[in-house]
């Protein structure tokens, strides 16, 4: 039987994703503000945000199975999110510079007419070269950083500041889709097809 699968996010990158395995799937944004200073392990606190996430969207499309998800980089036990403005964003590229920190991406998939909520979390290790201040300029300036958390997306030019990573790339990106595969076999959900499109 057909099950209608809505991404709930404005995450260009997530949308790629599931694109890029042809999945047949929809897309909205939820509206929800996340608040990141709940102190709650990173795990914790991403699977809560992309519950809300989830549920914000399943509450209008109640018979759809509704993807939500949250990637947040934790470092020195602090939690990173999106940066406030460039100084932040430079702030947090120094702070990385040379060290390793971690990637959690929490997802949840909803269907509020079949009472299901399955939520799972991944982590990824990324080593960051030492930045030297004139590359950091240079990524500040590729206006890159404003919209991503940890002020770097690994799938553009943020990939030169990358040394390496252990784990799951997808997840860095922001949707561990091996994990959220796994979900949705056990569901019982075959979404394959190849087309997406916004929610009518
Ligand atoms: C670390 C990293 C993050 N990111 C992005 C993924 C997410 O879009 C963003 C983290 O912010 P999120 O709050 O997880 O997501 P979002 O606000 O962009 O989208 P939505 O809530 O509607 O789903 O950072 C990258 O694109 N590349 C990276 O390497």
């Amino acid at each position: 039987m057909y099950q209608k699968i809505i991404l709930a996010s404005g995450s260009p990158r997530r949308r790629e994703l599931f694109t890029k395995l042809g999945i047949n799937f929809q897309y909205t944004t939820s509206t929800v503000k996340e608040n990141l200073d709940e102190k709650i392990p990173p795990e914790k606190l991403v699977m809560k945000i992309a519950t809300m996430k989830a549920y914000n969207v399943s509450n209008i499309y109640t018979e759809a199975f509704i993807i939500g998800a949250d990637t947040v980089i934790y470092f020195e036990n602090n939690i990173i999110g999106k940066p406030t403005d460039e100084n932040d964003a430079r702030k947090t590229l120094r702070m990385l510079s040379g060290k390793k920190h971690e990637v959690y991406t929490g997802v949840a998939i909803v269907n509020k007419n079949k009472s299901i909520c399955e939520r799972l979390f991944q982590r990824t290790e990324v080593y960051f070269k030492k930045l030297s201040e004139p590359l950091i300029d240079w990524y500040i300036n590729s206006d890159e950083p404003m919209d991503k958390s940890g002020s770097y997306g690994i799938q553009g030019k943020g990939s030169l500041l990358v040394e390496k990573i252990v784990g799951d790339y997808d997840n860095v990106v922001g949707l561990p889709v091996g994990k959220v595969m796994e979900t949705f076999t056990r569901l019982n959900l075959a979404p394959f097809g190849g087309f997406s499109h916004e929610v009518q």
